[in-house]
């Protein structure tokens, strides 16, 4: 126990303060009965002065609040470089002293009976010293009330009293006795004053410590009572020094019901109920799949499955090139081909030529032009991921966020997810290959979610029963063809099936089928692509049509123009 009345060190008298100026703020302590000046402590400017350096005359009578002879005997004084009154401190019980040599503010608290039990000291270097039986304290300010409509809770005593002050001392309003760091013992320690207020408004600070002990205390109250304030700066105190007094009430007015984690209500939607955010204006490179699920949307995984061999690499490439001509910042992570390989069929594209088979019809330097064209400085630029023939699904995530958070990557390719899950094998813990697939597509989906990207992946099928494959095109594929996991499909937002024509098995033509469609249902066959060998792109029926009439037209004219120069 601190007994803390130095009979040689007490206030003697008010004088005016030689750094600052002020007429009578400067509290000087020594021996009362010698009148020996021991220093001074500035209550205006807060500086602490050597007994030297006070001198001048008697003016004001120390205001001694306390009636414990353990705790500390302190007089009300204005803290103007926390822009509190003198009043608010009188309320509040909040006083000046000197502690151990030096000035301090003191918070005496209370017990339960309203007799002071407790106080906690701070030094002007912000030290705090709890004296006295802290255990008996209840929470600060909370003499001054028993009931109300609401009662706000800050974190310390002077945010307290400054928001007390700011609103002319109108609503309940008290701190925690030790903090945020003890908010929900508090919270239960102090249940019985709490819950006789119809709202309990938790004003905490803004930093991420507050914020969370705002919500864990909030959690400790009867469901409907809690709300939390948010406000503009770090806390009330600093809102007030910055002259946002107003913003102080207004926290208390606009202060949010606290709903446990995830559960929302909608009037929380209203401001952006009216947006449209189905529409998306990333474009497929296929006309049938735009009107169908018109565009690409973020947040979404679309799952692309077809037969070994029939062109889902190259599918997934024809859309990754069309986003990043859209200006879209694409990632690639090809678990099946070399990084090389994956850019140099990227600039054939470009290019409209088949360079990874047939290299006779350009040159070096045009394929360098073409790359510099497409990823060159000052273009967009792709990233991709060198896997080095090792991958697991924890990594690629990482990947993944790094890709989306520091590269800015919208568009992630990830070809394929059975490949990535047969890699992390028998190492994985998890018994069976449905396992890592259902623990990797549960961790994309999440992933996908709160990084706010698109997902294009690629998925094998498993070979249906009897003789005739999904590549021989037999057997359409289904949503329960996808190897591995029924997972694949249910956490898909979109499922898309490239099935070889069953009337030409060995043609180029592939069929789009669309097997899931979370955005509007709509299945079914969206469409015919046809593969040409020459420049290796895979174009829509149609269109392909239209080049033929195109070069035909154009073959033509050429014919003509000859016949005429002959
Ligand atoms: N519609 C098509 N018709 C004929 N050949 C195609 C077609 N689409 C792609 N190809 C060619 O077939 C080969 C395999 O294509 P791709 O790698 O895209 O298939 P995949 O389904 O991804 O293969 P895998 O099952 O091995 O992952 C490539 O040489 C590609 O150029």
């Amino acid at each position: 126990m601190q007994i803390t009345n130095d009979e040689q060190t007490e206030f003697i008298r008010h004088e005016s303060c030689p750094k600052c100026g002020s007429s009578d703020a400067l509290a000087v302590y020594g021996d009362s009965a010698t009148q020996e000046v021991h220093h001074g402590w500035c209550f205006s400017c807060q500086t602490f002065q050597k007994g030297d350096n006070v001198d001048g005359s008697y003016t004001n009578t120390p205001k001694r609040n306390s009636s414990s002879a353990n705790l500390l005997d302190g007089e009300y004084n204005e803290i103007k470089s926390r822009g509190l009154t003198e009043e608010t401190c009188r309320k509040f019980n909040y006083t000046t002293a000197i502690h151990n040599g030096e000035p301090v503010q003191v918070a005496t608290y209370l017990d339960e009976n309203g007799r002071p039990v407790a106080q906690k000291v701070r030094t002007k270097s912000k030290k705090f010293t709890m004296l006295g039986d802290a255990k008996a304290a209840t929470l600060y300010g909370s003499h001054l009330y028993k009931t109300g409509k609401k009662l706000v809770i800050c974190e310390g005593e002077i945010d307290a009293m400054t928001v007390s002050q700011v609103q002319g001392h109108k609503w309940a309003t008290v701190s925690l006795t030790q903090g945020c760091s003890s908010a929900v013992k508090t919270m239960k320690n102090n249940w019985e004053f709490i819950t006789k207020f119809e709202e309990v408004i938790l004003m905490f600070d803004m930093d991420s410590v507050g914020q969370k002990a705002a919500q864990e205390a909030a959690a400790t109250l009867p469901v409907g009572k809690a709300k939390i304030a948010y406000l503009p700066c770090k806390d009330a105190n600093e809102c007030l020094l910055q002259g946002k007094s107003a913003e102080i009430i207004q926290a208390i007015y606009q202060a949010r019901e606290y709903r446990p984690d995830g559960i929302v209500v909608a009037t929380d939607y209203r401001d952006v109920i009216s947006e449209d955010d189905q529409a998306s204006s990333v474009t497929y490179p296929y006309s049938n799949l735009n009107e169908i699920f018109r565009g690409l949307r973020l947040k979404e995984i679309l799952l692309v499955a077809a037969g070994s061999g029939t062109g889902k690499t190259t599918f997934v490439k024809e859309i990754a090139y069309h986003l990043h001509q859209q200006g879209e910042r694409v990632g690639l992570i090809m678990l099946e081909e070399s990084n090389k390989r994956s850019l140099l069929s990227l600039v054939g594209t470009h290019m409209n030529k088949n360079v990874l088979v047939d290299r006779s019809e350009v040159t070096d330097d045009e394929i360098i032009e073409a790359f510099d064209d497409l990823f060159g400085e000052g273009r967009n630029p792709v990233y991709l991921y060198d896997h080095w023939g090792s991958s697991d699904v924890d990594l690629i995530c990482q990947r993944i966020t790094y890709m989306a958070k520091v590269l800015g990557i919208k568009w992630v390719f990830l070809d394929h997810i059975s490949m990535l899950c047969t890699q992390m094998g028998g190492s994985s813990g998890f018994g069976s290959e449905r396992l890592i697939i259902d623990y990797a597509m549960t961790k994309l989906r999440t992933m996908v979610q709160e990084l706010d990207i698109g997902l294009i992946l690629v998925s094998h099928v498993k070979r249906p029963d009897g003789n005739s494959g999904h590549e021989s095109g037999g057997q359409p594929v289904r949503l329960n063809h996808l190897r591995g996991s029924s997972s694949l499909g249910q956490l898909s937002d979109g499922v898309i099936a490239l099935n070889v024509d069953s009337d030409e098995p060995d043609s180029d033509i592939r069929h789009l089928h669309i097997l899931k469609n979370r955005f509007c249902g709509a299945t079914g066959y969206s469409g015919t692509l046809r593969y040409d060998r020459d420049t290796s792109r895979l174009v829509e029926e149609e269109l392909a049509h239209l080049f033929e009439q195109e070069e035909d037209d154009e073959e033509t004219e050429e014919a003509q123009q000859t016949g005429d120069s002959a």
